[in-house]
């Protein structure tokens, strides 16, 4: 069997340590380089696809260098703004034959509760989303927070709900959190915590809480490896790892 090269960007993080076993455990990958800020990327031990898990300063460098060498991309580094998948987008239909896999989340549960928050988002006038985070974690509100609130404002504008109500009209200190796309989003930071997400729905005389919990960063990892191999069958940028799966 001919093993697929893969090299780690952003090697030596809380991520890119474990991607490192994770893809050196695996029988049908081979590491292929395992680089991290002080390295020349070059031609990234001849990998055919790039786990990027670097920093989100440095990962627009990263996809770009990779996807101008051929490179597939599986991207979990978080940041992503319209501007930066646009310039993404931009350099991809130079190279239409490279993919690249932006997901937010890579954990399985997180990938069922951003469908579950989908199908559920038509049926209530209230949500917000609350993620819980190490206070390591240098970007806020999270990737999946905000993508998450995203969904949660495209499927309520398709099924034509309108603003979620709040009445507040004074809050000088900021306590009622950031709006991504109208929905509130709220970062809390503790020691101890590794990555979580509660989508709170309210309605009439009701409340719907879906929650995710990640313990332990080995959740992200069979995700990470599905994105591996499937990211060349996938040409072009794919944002969410629910693309490639039957979620
Ligand atoms: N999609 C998902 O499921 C998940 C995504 N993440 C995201 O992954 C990213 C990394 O998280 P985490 O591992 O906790 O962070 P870490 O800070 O632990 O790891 C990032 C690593 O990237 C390195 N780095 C910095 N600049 C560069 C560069 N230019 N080129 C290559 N490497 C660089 C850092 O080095 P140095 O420390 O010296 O700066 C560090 O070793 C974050 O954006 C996080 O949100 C995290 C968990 C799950
Ligand atoms: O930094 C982290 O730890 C995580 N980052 C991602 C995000 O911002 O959503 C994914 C997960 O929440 C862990």
């Amino acid at each position: 069997m001919t093993k697929t090269k893969v090299a780690v960007i952003g090697a030596q993080g809380r991520m890119g340590t474990q991607a490192v076993g994770a893809v050196g455990s695996a029988g049908d990958l081979e590491l292929a380089g395992a680089l991290d800020k002080d390295d020349n990327l070059g031609d990234l031990g001849g990998a055919q696809v790039a786990v990027i898990l670097s920093v989100p300063d440095a990962a627009p460098d990263n996809v770009a260098h990779c996807i101008e060498r051929g490179v597939h991309c599986v991207v979990g580094t978080t940041g992503w703004t319209d501007e930066r998948l646009a310039a993404v987008q931009a350099q991809l239909e130079q190279h239409p034959s490279v993919g690249v896999l932006i997901a937010p989340n890579f954990a399985i549960g997180a990938l069922l509760a951003l469908e579950f928050a989908r199908k559920a988002a038509p049926y209530y006038e209230s949500v917000e989303v609350i993620e819980q985070h190490h206070p390591d974690k240098v970007d806020a509100p999270s990737g999946t927070a905000v993508r998450t609130a995203r969904v949660l404002a495209a499927a309520r504008a398709e099924a034509g709900l309108g603003d979620v109500p709040d009445a507040t009209t004074s809050d000088p200190l900021g306590a009622r959190g950031a709006r991504v796309d109208g929905i509130p989003v709220h970062a809390v930071r503790l020691r101890g915590r590794v990555a979580h997400e509660e989508i709170l729905f309210g309605g009439p005389g009701e409340a719907l809480t879906i929650r995710h919990d990640s313990f332990d960063r080995e959740s992200f990892m069979p995700g990470i490896l599905a994105g591996v191999r499937a990211v060349a069958d996938h040409p072009g940028l794919t944002v969410g790892l629910e693309q490639y799966l039957d979620i």
